[in-house]
């Protein structure tokens, strides 16, 4: 059933792709579409809380952790409208779907508003396209009808891989799709926002995450189809300043 639906998208783009140009106005206002982020190894406590004030500070629209760090999120950012997003499966996707599913309901039982969960590649690359689904709708389930962004670490993908895994999403009940990890070999680019946009149409938003370091960057990535930005360098993008973080593309 799902083989079938990913042979007919990828006619469709064979046959009707053309590359996403959406029109955005250069004062556009960013902090809203921003994921401000922190899902390093080495992250403390200390600098967890400092991303919570900052994104109070820049009205940046969640703060994205690691589940371990929940708790402390939920505490720094009381009463303030900045949402908590986690992790889920981080950053290789490859555990037990029932161990994402439980990472999910812990995390939704703790407050958590999004998740960002890490596609099972290597069972996408077998095309187990019924257990990429199941892994993925496990994760929307548990969630319970708040939003759950599917990872698709495109870096990793092949261009059918891409479309394949953009479709499953979609069928599984993903809210958005999102380019990558942020820890592996690259990140985000416009070619694969705009093909993620065109594949999901309105039934999903497309995240464009990993190595988005300016004004610019984000823009391109907002015309090439994305509807949220996740980055460790929010604040340079809203403010024009230093990168906290250049990151490794
Ligand atoms: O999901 C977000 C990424 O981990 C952020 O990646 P970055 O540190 O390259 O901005």
């Amino acid at each position: 059933m799902i083989e079938k639906i990913i042979e007919s998208e990828m006619t469709r783009y064979r046959e009707s792709y053309a590359p996403i140009v959406r029109e955005v106005n250069e004062d556009i206002e960013l902090a809203g579409y921003i994921d401000h982020t922190l899902l390093k190894a080495d992250a403390t406590q200390e600098m967890i809380v400092r991303l919570c004030q900052e994104a109070r500070e820049f009205n940046f629209w969640s703060v994205c952790v690691n589940t371990g760090y929940l708790s402390l999120v939920s505490k720094a950012l009381e009463g303030s409208p900045v949402k908590k997003t986690v992790v889920i499966g981080f950053p290789l996707g490859q555990m037990a779907t029932m161990t994402k599913g439980a990472e999910t309901v812990w995390a939704l039982e703790n407050g958590a508003d999004e998740f960002d969960m890490v596609i099972n590649v290597g069972l996408l690359k077998a095309r187990e396209y019924q257990k990429v689904y199941d892994d993925i709708s496990e994760v929307v389930e548990s969630a319970k009808g708040k939003i759950v962004k599917v990872i698709l670490e495109n870096c990793l993908l092949t261009e059918e891989e891409k479309i394949a895994a953009c479709v499953i999403s979609r069928e599984a009940g993903a809210a958005f799709v999102k380019t990558s990890t942020g820890f592996s070999t690259g990140g985000a680019t416009v070619e694969d926002v705009s093909l993620m946009k065109f594949v999901v149409g309105d039934h999903c938003r497309v995240k464009a995450s990993g190595g988005i370091r300016t004004r610019e960057d984000t823009i391109a990535m907002i015309k090439s189809g994305a509807d949220r930005i996740g980055t460790s360098s929010g604040i340079k993008i809203v403010t024009g300043g230093i990168a906290r973080d250049k990151g490794g593309y």
